[in-house]
């Protein structure tokens, strides 16, 4: 039975069909989802800006938690406290030189009215002057300096908190799209991770209020004897907070919005340059168009106002002197300061608003940070430990599945419909099938990858949705076809099937020998250490190949190449046979290799897809020589070497199991796997 798609209220789901909450807009080649706002069910005009305001009040306490988490990082305290000093002396800087700069302008309108300069006076205040512009770029050394430690600490802590939040992610949640970009957003940007530009968002802020306090109370004391100066100082700073509300309008409304793009051109090539013509300018880069849009809705009847208002303080200057020739209300040398001021507020808010963009989206960041630890997981866990008596495992499991049928989320088509078999324990069964007809299904659900949609399956008689999900995968080994080598060492590669034994040189290599590996590993120049896919960049790469000379000198970095351990271009290549055999000593490391291992099932998927006929043979073998121990389930599109030996095999076809058997039971009942079996045969002889 499939789920219906809702149309929920609940925050965070968005459906770009539901017409009462998704407003729609043709941007050139793109089309503009946008979430309307709603409060109490209704669309009341502005009530955007009261949710984005209720947003910031949500996240308030994942800022507040981010904060605490942080101070709770090893000496991360300290550095954020000598961080928040200095920012804190460089915001009062400008107040300070604006203060030195009153008095230097007070000595000029001095000197022009009365002719007579105080010496010391004009000493003690271009000191203070140079002294303000030296104290600004030590600080920004100071500022920089402590960033970087702090930043890396953030990035390591919060790195890890990505990591544990997707690891208890099982497949399913972690396949859904909607998971996928929830993820996405709480890794951060190139420009830093989400807590950095956060605290560097908050303390910025926090400085920028220091920096109008204290300039503002200069400026009020360098004007306070001057009738005017209040006037003046008003229409300025109105100026600048208009332009600073017009920025965050701005910016707020673009950055907040949900967005679902859709590319409507899907275009052949050599139909590319026609259909370009046909959309002329409307092809451009989704961003672009969006910025070309904000462009045309600047020019308002408000940003023409505002545009007047920057030339009233003058204007009522001049006003003011004509009325007052005599004894001007306000110096032309407050004017100035009022002016410089000013601009620098306006520059101090712009910068704010460039760098971080809208305050109620970074915030929203934080809580989408720590919400993906909260995903919940599609699989749910199970509650019965397993097994009850470790002995009964080392033996084997027998697995039974009872009218399972499965299909994929978001699917129509039933990846395997109603399958049942059993495997009794120490058995070894072999699924075969051609490609697509469910074999690496069947065992995915054994693992619970995902959970079928009808039926059941059961381990040792019990169904194992019942059973502890970590209880469950550490009993079952699991090689799939698309196994994951890392950037580690060969001997690194095959321990990660059983940390804990990475240390004993003996496990490692006993597990190489039952992989079929040990011979070609000892054949590489550093063997097991030998690394694959070494993390290393090299410098020198980016001359064009065969380039021997650069400015007439000779050009040779083989020895810098050694150095770093890159003998040659490329790391040492593993072929993809080598690469299967690697897979299958740590999947022994796992499983075979200590005598106490709690592994009772062995899962292969197609494992000697990629193997020669001597290997296959020797590997398949050596899996023989365990039957009795560990129950094993193969997965296979050849018929021969392994199906032989079978207790159980499973032919399946299209979603379906249409034969079951050992060998000499298929071939006498004589259906589709004896006529594939004498087909492969037949190649052989
Ligand atoms: N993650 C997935 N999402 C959607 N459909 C899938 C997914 N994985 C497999 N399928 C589909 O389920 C069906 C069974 O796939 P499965 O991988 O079990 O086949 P298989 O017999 O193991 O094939 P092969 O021999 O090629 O490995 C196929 O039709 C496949 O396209």
């Amino acid at each position: 039975m499939r789920r219906s798609r809702r149309v929920t209220s609940r925050s965070g789901t968005f459906n770009p069909e539901d017409v009462k909450r998704v407003s729609h807009t043709r941007l050139g080649v793109w089309d503009l989802y946008e979430e309307r706002a709603q409060v109490l069910g209704l669309r009341i005009p502005g009530t955007s800006r009261l949710e984005h305001y209720l947003s910031v009040s949500q996240s308030l306490p994942y800022v507040w938690k981010m904060l605490k988490d942080i101070s709770g990082i090893q000496n991360c305290w300290l550095l954020l406290l000598l961080y928040l000093t200095v920012e804190f002396i460089k915001a009062l800087l400008p107040a300070t030189s604006l203060w030195y700069s009153g008095q230097l302008l007070g000595i000029v309108q001095t000197a022009v009215e009365s002719r007579t300069v105080d010496k010391n006076f004009l000493l003690h205040v271009s000191i203070g002057r140079i002294a303000c512009a030296i104290t600004e770029r030590l600080l920004d050394y100071a500022k920089r300096s402590i960033s970087f430690p702090l930043q890396a600490r953030l990035k390591q802590h919060y790195a890890v908190h990505l990591f544990q939040a997707r690891a208890r992610l099982d497949l399913p949640t972690f396949e859904d799209p909607a998971v996928q970009r929830q993820l996405e957003d709480a890794s951060g940007t190139s420009r830093g991770s989400i807590a950095w530009t956060t605290f560097q968002m908050i303390s910025t802020a926090g400085s920028t209020a220091v920096q109008i306090v204290s300039q503002t109370t200069v400026l009020a004391r360098i004007l306070r004897e001057q009738q005017d100066g209040p006037l003046l100082a008003s229409i300025s700073l109105l100026q600048s907070v208009f332009d600073w509300l017009g920025g965050r309008r701005g910016s707020m409304g673009s950055n907040n919005k949900k967005r679902g793009l859709h590319q409507n051109a899907r275009l052949k090539t050599s139909e590319f340059k026609r259909a370009a013509q046909r959309v002329g300018d409307k092809a451009a880069d989704f961003w672009e168009i969006v910025r070309e849009q904000q462009f045309h809705e600047k020019l308002t009847l408000t940003s023409l106002l505002k545009d007047c208002w920057r030339e009233l303080p003058q204007i009522v200057f001049a006003l003011r002197a004509v009325q007052h020739p005599a004894h001007i209300p306000v110096s032309l040398a407050s004017l100035n300061l009022i002016q410089g001021t000013t601009q620098r507020f306006g520059f101090t808010m712009y910068r704010f608003m460039e760098q971080f963009g809208s305050i109620a989206d970074q915030l929203g960041n934080v809580r989408k940070l720590y919400e993906v630890v909260n995903i919940s997981n599609k699989i749910p866990d199970g509650t019965v430990p397993f097994p009850e008596v470790a002995q009964k495992v080392k033996t084997g499991v027998s697995v039974e599945f009872r009218n399972v049928s499965y299909r994929y989320p978001g699917t129509d088509e039933y990846a395997i419909r109603d399958v049942s078999f059993k495997v009794g324990p120490g058995e070894l069964c072999v699924i075969v099938g051609a490609n697509g007809s469910g074999k690496s299904t069947i065992l995915k659900l054994i693992v619970r990858l995902y959970d079928p949609e009808e039926g059941e399956i059961l381990i040792n008689g019990q169904d194992i949705r019942t059973l502890k999900l970590a209880d469950l995968r550490q009993a079952v080994s699991v090689l799939f076809q698309d196994y994951t080598h890392f950037p580690l060492s060969i001997r690194d590669n095959i321990a990660l099937g059983n940390p804990s034994e990475a240390a004993n040189d003996e496990h490692v290599r006993l597990a190489a020998r039952l992989g079929g590996a040990e011979e070609f590993i000892e054949r590489l120049p550093e063997g097991f250490d030998t690394y694959l896919n070494r993390p290393v960049s090299d410098y020198y790469s980016g001359l064009p190949e065969g380039t021997h000379k650069l400015f007439g000198r000779p050009v040779d970095y083989s020895a810098m190449r050694f150095v770093g351990n890159m003998s040659d271009k490329s790391t040492h290549g593993l072929s993809g046979g080598q690469m299967q055999r690697l897979a299958v000593a740590r999947m022994f490391m796992r499983s075979i290799v200590t005598e106490d291992s709690p592994v009772g099932l062995l899962l292969f998927d197609e494992p000697s897809a990629s193997l020669d006929p001597t290997a296959e043979h020797d590997l398949f073998a050596r899996l023989r020589d365990l039957r009795g121990n560990k129950t094993m389930i193969f997965s296979s599109h050849r018929f021969g070497n392994l199906t032989r030996h079978a207790d159980l095999i499973l032919y399946i076809n299209d979603s379906v199991i249409v034969e079951t058997g050992t060998h000499n039971e298929l071939l006498k009942h004589g259906g589709e796997y004896a006529r594939i079996w004498s087909l492969q045969a037949e190649a052989f002889l």
